[in-house]
């Protein structure tokens, strides 16, 4: 019997099973952000225990409030940041070069496919995208990960979901993925790893495929997971052109974290987009999907561009290129967030930023801001905002408030008209 990309990953580390079902896994990346990880360090110290298993796997940023807004955030970015002084950790991300932690990470090259990833944030499966088992845990977890390198997890089962057709115009990852999670339901992938396959996502980009994996918790998946191809290692290529003769050579390694074809699934869907259509949220609930002429003409206040689902350079242009030229409505707010440095200058080099601030958004530095109604960018009750988060549950963006989820597009045409609107339409 063939193995799943995950049963691979899973042997490759393992290392104790204390009980049946229960692995004890050995990890190559712990990631830290100054919201969850605070708690663990001030256990850790608690305890004595004040160490760090290796510095050089923990990855740490800034990101969700920054820079800081007040007496407890500055509080958290100074234990986050004094931790990661004192462990000398060479990659740690402060305000002026940090940004949201599921895009930087990936962009400086730290995830690899066959890798196992903690972090104690639940969108951590983003990092799925590049073949790798990554996994947002609890407190309790990532103190054990930062101290001594490992986790234990239930051994998931997978969960296949076939993306097969051709993708319209006008229809995007993050339509796909809302689709996906419709068709599943909040629980519909518990305890499961998805694994996104077929043409579609061959095709895809980095950043869609990570647009895709980054929503896997929203079906309750414990994880997404693309296979590593050719796509991978280009974009990987500049991080790992001292460890390979030739890219051949590093797609002929990374190839062995691909699925056998004789694995075996708890569940096998098969999709095909051909006739998608943009989607969108209602209600509170991320499995809650529309196609965008159902929801078109919904008002909105408020539009928000970024985060880890949908602030990279891709989503930005794709906003930019149905805003070129045109203005936000009187009646609304635009707000936008390039999810890291580099993403801003790229857009800013190629003219994005000048589209967006030309159209009237505002457009405020790398961090999650609005998506979690932590930070700027927070509602009034019973405002509504059209955002390319992840998250439309109830008072998220601020108290009374309501998120419909869609893509760039979807986003920036509503900017535009102030409802709900269809960007092929415009
Ligand atoms: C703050 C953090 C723990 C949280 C998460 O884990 O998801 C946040 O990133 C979110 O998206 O709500
Ligand atoms: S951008 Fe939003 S969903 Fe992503 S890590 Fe930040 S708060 Fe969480």
């Amino acid at each position: 019997m063939g193995k799943t990309l995950a049963e691979k990953i899973f042997d490759a580390h393992l290392k104790d099973e204390p009980f049946e079902g229960t692995k004890v896994l050995s990890l190559d990346r712990v990631l830290c952000h100054e919201i969850t990880t605070p708690v663990a360090i001030a256990d850790l110290e608690w305890r004595g225990k004040d160490r760090v298993f290796d510095k050089d796997k923990i990855k740490v940023v800034i990101d969700h409030v920054t820079p800081a807004k007040d007496s407890k955030t500055a509080t958290q970015a100074l234990i986050l940041r004094e931790w990661a002084r004192r462990h000398d950790i060479p990659d740690f991300f402060d305000v002026g070069r940090n940004g949201v932690c599921h895009a930087i990470f990936p962009e400086k090259g730290y995830i690899r496919p066959g890798f196992t990833v903690i972090m104690g944030d639940s969108h951590t499966c983003t990092h799925g995208a590049f073949g790798a088992f990554a996994a947002g845990v609890g407190t309790t977890d990532l103190e054990v990960g930062i101290l001594k390198g490992v986790c234990s997890f239930r051994e998931p089962k997978s969960l296949r979901v076939n993306l097969n057709g051709s993708l319209p115009q006008g229809v995007f990852a993050k339509d796909v993925i809302l689709y996906v999670i419709g068709q599943l339901g909040v629980n519909g992938a518990t305890d499961r790893v998805i694994e996104f396959r077929g043409p579609i996502v061959d095709q895809m980009s980095m950043e869609a495929r990570m647009t895709l994996c980054n929503m896997a918790i929203e079906a309750g998946g414990t994880s997404g997971v693309c296979m590593p191809d050719m796509t991978t290692v280009e974009y990987l290529w500049p991080f790992i052109q001292d460890e390979f003769a030739s890219k051949e050579a590093a797609l002929e390694e990374y190839s062995k974290w691909i699925s056998d074809d004789d694995a075996s699934y708890d569940k096998v869907v098969d999709i095909d987009v051909s006739s998608m259509e943009p989607m969108v949220t209602f209600d509170y609930k991320p499995d809650c999907v529309k196609t965008v002429p159902e929801m078109a003409g919904t008002k909105v206040d408020q539009i928000y561009i970024g985060s880890c689902t949908n602030g990279r350079i891709e989503d930005l242009r794709e906003a930019a290129a149905v805003l070129k030229g045109k203005t936000v409505a009187d009646s609304v707010r635009g707000i936008v967030s390039p999810a890291t440095p580099k993403i801003f200058q790229e857009a800013l080099a190629e003219g994005i930023i000048q589209v967006f601030m030309d159209a009237g958004f505002c457009v405020t530095n790398p961090t999650c801001g609005a998506c979690l109604g932590m930070s700027n960018g927070v509602l009034a009750e019973g405002e509504v905002c059209a955002s390319t988060t992840n998250r439309n549950f109830s008072g998220r963006m601020g108290k009374g408030g309501m998120v419909h989820l869609m893509s760039p597009a979807t986003a920036a045409a509503t900017a535009i008209t102030g409802v709900i609107t269809d960007a092929r339409t415009l």
